[in-house]
Order: C-alpha cells, then sequence, then structure tokens
C-alpha cells in the first residue's frame, strides 16, 4: 500500500501526516541536523498529543525530512539546539528555561499506541535518546549514524537515553556509547540490538510506512496492553499504573461492572454472579 499523506497542521518546526491510520510526525529542521529547541518541543508535544487523540490513528512515525539544503546531509535529531542554550536550559520565545524534550519522551513512551522512529540519517545526543525511547527503530543503510554526544556538551539523559538503552544493548555497549561518543552504523546498531531493521535509504519511509500497516492489522488492545507490559517493569509505579489503568477500563466492560454501577445508582446492593472464575 502506499501512503496518500494528507497534511495535519502546518508547524514550523516538524511536518506532521497521516494516511490509513498511520501519523507521520517530522522534524524539520534539516540545515542544523534537526537539532530542536524549545519551540520545536511544543511542536512536538502537540502533534504527539493529536496523535494520540485521534481514534483513527494506531501507529505513528516519527521521521525527519531532509537532507540539508546546504551540504545534502541527512539526519533524524541532533538533539538540543545548543545555540539555544541558556543557563538552566533551552530558552524558549517566552525567555523561559525548558527541559521539555523530556515530555515528548514521556507522550512517547506511555501513549497506548505504537512509536516506530525511522532515522534516514544522523541521530545524536538528545536525538539518540528519543530513538531509543521509542518502541521500534527502523535506520538507513547507507546514511544513518548513531552517536551520543551528552558527555561533550555537559548534558546527560538519566532515564531512557541512558539507563533504558543499557537494557536494550547491555551495560558495558551502552557505557562505550556514552563514555567514547563514536559513530555507529545501522547494522552496528542493528547488531547491538536497539534497531529492528537496516533499510536501504530509497526504501526507508515505504517500509516504515508498512511496518506500520502490519502492527494496523492487529488487535488494539493486544498493541497497548503488550506495550505497557513492556514498558511495565522499568517504569516502577507508573508503569503499573498506565498498564492497570488499561486494566480498569477493561473491567468496566463487564456486566459485573455495570451491575456494580447499575446497584449504586438505584439505592440497591448489587447481585453479581456468583461464579469466581478459577
Ligand atoms: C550531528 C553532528 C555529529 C553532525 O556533524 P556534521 O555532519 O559534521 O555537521 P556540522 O557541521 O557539525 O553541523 C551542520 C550544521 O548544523 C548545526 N548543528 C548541528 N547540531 C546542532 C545542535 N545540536 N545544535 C545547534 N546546531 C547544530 C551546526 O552548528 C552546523 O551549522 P552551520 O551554521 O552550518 O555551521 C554534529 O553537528 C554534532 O555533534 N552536533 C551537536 C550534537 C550535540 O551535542 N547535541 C546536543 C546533545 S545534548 C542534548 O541533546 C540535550 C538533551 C536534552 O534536551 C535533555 C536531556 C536530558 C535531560 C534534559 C534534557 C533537556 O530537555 O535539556
Amino acid at each position: 500500500m502506499t501512503p496518500n499523506w494528507k497534511s495535519v497542521k502546518e508547524y514550523t518546526d516538524i511536518t506532521y501526516k497521516k494516511s490509513d491510520g498511520v501519523a507521520r510526525i517530522a522534524f524539520n529542521r534539516p540545515d542544523v541536523r534537526n537539532a530542536f529547541r524549545p519551540h520545536t518541543t511544543s511542536e512536538l508535544l502537540d502533534a504527539f498529543h493529536d496523535a494520540q487523540e485521534d481514534t483513527s490513528i494506531g501507529v505513528v512515525l516519527l521521521s525527519a525530512e531532509g537532507p540539508s539544503s546546504k551540504d545534502g546531509v541527512y539526519s533524524f535529531c541532533s538533539g538540543g539546539d545548543q545555540k539555544a542554550r541558556g543557563h538552566q536550559g533551552y530558552v524558549g520565545q517566552d525567555g523561559y528555561h525548558r527541559l521539555n524534550i523530556l515530555e515528548v519522551q514521556r507522550l512517547i513512551r506511555f501513549m497506548p499506541k505504537a512509536v516506530i522512529c525511522v532515522v534516514p540519517g544522523w541521530a545524536v545526543g538528545g536525538g539518540h535518546s528519543l530513538h531509543v525511547v521509542c518502541d521500534m527503530t527502523l535506520a538507513s543503510k547507507e546514511h544513518a549514524i548513531f552517536k551520543q554526544t551528552d558527555a561533550d556538551v555537559t548534558s546527560f539523559d538519566g532515564g531512557y537515553g541512558s539507563a533504558y538503552l543499557a537494557k536494550m544493548v547491555g551495560q558495558k555497549k551502552a557505557r562505550e556509547i556514552f563514555f567514547l561518543g563514536r559513530n555507529y552504523s545501522a547494522q552496528e546498531a542493528f547488531e547491538m540490538g536497539m534497531v529492528n531493521a537496516v533499510v536501504p535509504h530509497a526504501d526507508l519511509e515505504q517500509t516504515a510506512f508498512e511496518w506500520a500497516q502490519e502492527v494496523l492489522a492487529k488487535s488494539p488492545t493486544s498493541i497497548k496492553m503488550l506495550k505497557f507490559a513492556m514498558n511495565l517493569t522499568d517504569d516502577g509505579m507508573v508503569g503499573q499504573q498506565v498498564f492497570a489503568g488499561e486494566a480498569t477500563r477493561l473491567a468496566y466492560m463487564t456486566d459485573e461492572a455495570k451491575e456494580g454501577r447499575d446497584a449504586f445508582l438505584e439505592k440497591r446492593k448489587p447481585n453479581f454472579d456468583k461464579k469466581w472464575l478459577p
């Protein structure tokens, strides 16, 4: 199936499109390797929130436009825009220092839909962390390069970017990635277990759309519960809360739950089905 992308909303730092159950959110500052500034993260939050609320959307692709008009280089995202960095964080147009890429990470992590990261080029610093937090990653065979520069610029993603990465690639490799800050190809990232597939650049977006269609053919409830189940052990009480919330939703759908509600509203004792299933 070929996507028939329709633009959802005009933004300055990202593009946002939808087609056949799939939302595509893409960085759109290729001339600075798609670095994000506070304005970018606000736009990302807006688009991700829309994708989360839209019941026709089951999968989100997080991708990037490109290449750079200056030198033709492809990038996914080079992390926080160092030009926007002030004394306490990244300075937005309102003058406040913000650290809101972590809110974007949380939306990706906790949304009840699969998020596939599409890496056409550089995935660096906070851009690397974004790929880590996505549910799956597809990378350009020719152009994707993974690199962690946090320790070059006195930043440290101590959450998903590092600790969850270590669960993915192992402690030794994660420490190498952060402590040495080397470049890794798509193939090396695949061998480490942090990339699901290495795809010829020309086929990358189509492949991502096809993976999304495969996910969309599955049970939405299963995908959501599996994502939250896999998150649970790493997310502590919040992971339990998110999983249990969805379990409560399923319980609400039972006759037993309807009887509990109706009995309260009718001011009588509930007459639950007395079957205690084994
Ligand atoms: C990505 C590179 C490795 C690419 O190298 P190369 O291909 O040689 O290109 P360059 O010539 O370096 O760059 C081309 C052009 O782009 C500009 N640019 C690139 N990256 C950035 C950037 N991050 N910010 C601003 N500008 C950037 C570059 O200046 C050039 O511009 P010209 O005008 O054409 O000269 C390489 O570019 C590179 O290493 N980039 C920097 C990577 C980096 O260090 N990123 C920041 C890491 S820290 C981070 O991401 C913060 C994460 C975060 O936000 C966070 C984490 C944890 C808790 C809280 C937070 C929080 O919210 O703050």
